[in-house]
């Protein structure tokens, strides 16, 4: 760890682009929650990550798609400022990576990764995992949490629909309980963007639309955090999210407006296949052509 607080060596940034893609000084880095520009992340001889521009301002909801191994944990570790890129700069809520405290930024951004589900204890009550994000730990470490502070807690758990977990602990919960819970926790500090890695992986069919309808309300209220959204599957993009990054192999194919860039070739090109997408209603289906 630097005394930044990350978990790789911190390189300043070298290059900023503008929305064009050409080099410049950033204007006005509060209008957007994310920023990055020319992004590369490399461990030995491989590129997690190379030469990534990326934008998310405050009222989108991006899904990021791509095959395993393509970079999308490594991008979204970078957007939990988890993690420093080995060259570019990354701009989190108006701060710049390298320059910034990440324990002052960590608060204002909700995370859920199967890595965060395997370090909670299996023996913290649901409740306390929830409230505990408020205070920046896993699971409970205070005798008396403030009233207000549990009563959101079970707010959070209700919206996700898991309000009668409260007391379980946290070990005995199913898989897709565990997501439920861990969203739950990620909206506790009323973040302002809200990183979800692959949340419907490992969920039955059921589990899956439950939480994709769940995701959807979220992803339409006003008042909820920009959003990105890591999946493998077109099938679990929420209605509401409003952008689409398509990643391989640590770069990216393309990004916008789903409606403009979801497309059964951009799909085809990400997962190296000849793929038909289909689209129902506001839901996504996709198939080998
Ligand atoms: N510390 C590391 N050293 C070397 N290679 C790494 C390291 N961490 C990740 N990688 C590699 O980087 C690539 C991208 O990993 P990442 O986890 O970001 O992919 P992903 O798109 O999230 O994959 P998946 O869909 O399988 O979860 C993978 O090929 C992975 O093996």
């Amino acid at each position: 760890m630097t005394s930044h607080g990350l978990d790789a060596p911190a390189a300043t940034g070298t290059v900023n682009y503008d929305h064009n893609g050409h080099v410049s000084e950033p204007n006005n880095l509060d209008d957007l929650v994310v920023r990055m520009a020319g992004v590369g992340v490399r461990r030995g001889r491989n590129e997690l990550l190379a030469g990534l521009d990326w934008a998310v301002e405050l009222d989108e909801r991006w899904v990021v798609l791509g095959p395993n191994g393509a970079g999308k944990t490594t991008l979204l570790r970078l957007a939990a400022a988890e993690l420093h890129p080995t060259s570019g700069t990354v701009d989190l809520l108006g701060e710049r990576i390298g320059k910034v405290s990440v324990f002052e930024l960590r608060p204002r951004i909700g995370f859920t990764s199967a890595a965060l589900a395997g370090r909670v204890p299996g023996d913290e009550l649901v409740r306390d995992v929830v409230v505990s994000a408020g205070y920046s730990v896993i699971g409970r470490w205070r005798e008396e949490y403030e009233n207000l502070d549990v009563d959101r807690a079970m707010e959070l758990l209700g919206t996700l629909g898991v309000t009668h977990l409260a007391e379980r602990t946290f070990g005995t919960l199913s898989e897709g309980e565990r997501k439920r819970v861990l969203i739950a926790r990620a909206l506790m500090t009323d973040p302002e963007l809200l990183l979800l890695d692959e949340p419907a992986a490992g969920l039955d069919l059921g589990g899956r639309e439950d939480l994709v309808a769940r995701l959807s309300t979220l992803a339409m209220d006003p008042d909820a955090p920009a959003t990105v959204l890591v999946t493998h599957h077109v099938e679990e993009i929420p209605p509401g999210f409003t952008h689409a990054l398509l990643l391989r192999e640590g770069q990216a194919v393309v990004a916008g407006l789903i409606d403009d860039v979801l497309t059964a070739e951009n799909l085809s090109k990400t997962f190296d296949q000849d793929l038909l997408l289909e689209r129902s209603g506001d839901r996504f289906f996709a198939r080998r052509r």
